[in-house]
């Protein structure tokens, strides 16, 4: 299967960036804490995303401590962002909007 493309067209970045998410510019990384109301809420999230991702193929670095969800996304084949990060980026801000 061929890789995915590096994500060339970063303007593509500026809603995530204004949603919460930080550039990790080292990595090139986008990272998120996700803070939820309650372990089950959080724990609810990461069950949401995780099917999303693996339907995708395309799978977060993550870990949850009681409400909180901190998520590190980049694509680990391109070694760095591609549309695949902002896609998953973007599934996960709508799963945690309540
Ligand atoms: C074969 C399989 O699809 C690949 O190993 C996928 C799995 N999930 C992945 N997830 C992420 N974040 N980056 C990858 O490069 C990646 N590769």
């Amino acid at each position: 299967m061929p890789k995915t493309p590096a994500l060339d067209d970063r303007s593509l970045l500026a809603p995530l960036l204004a949603s919460g998410w930080t550039l990790d510019a080292d990595r090139d990384a986008i990272t998120r804490v996700f803070t939820f109301g309650n372990f089950v809420d959080a724990f609810g999230f990461m069950t949401r995303a995780a099917l999303w991702a693996e339907k995708w193929g395309h799978h977060p670095e993550w870990s949850n401590v009681y409400k909180t969800v901190a998520v590190t996304l980049t694509t680990h084949d391109a070694g760095g962002l591609t549309e695949l990060d902002v896609k998953l980026a973007t599934k996960m801000d709508a799963l945690a909007t309540p």
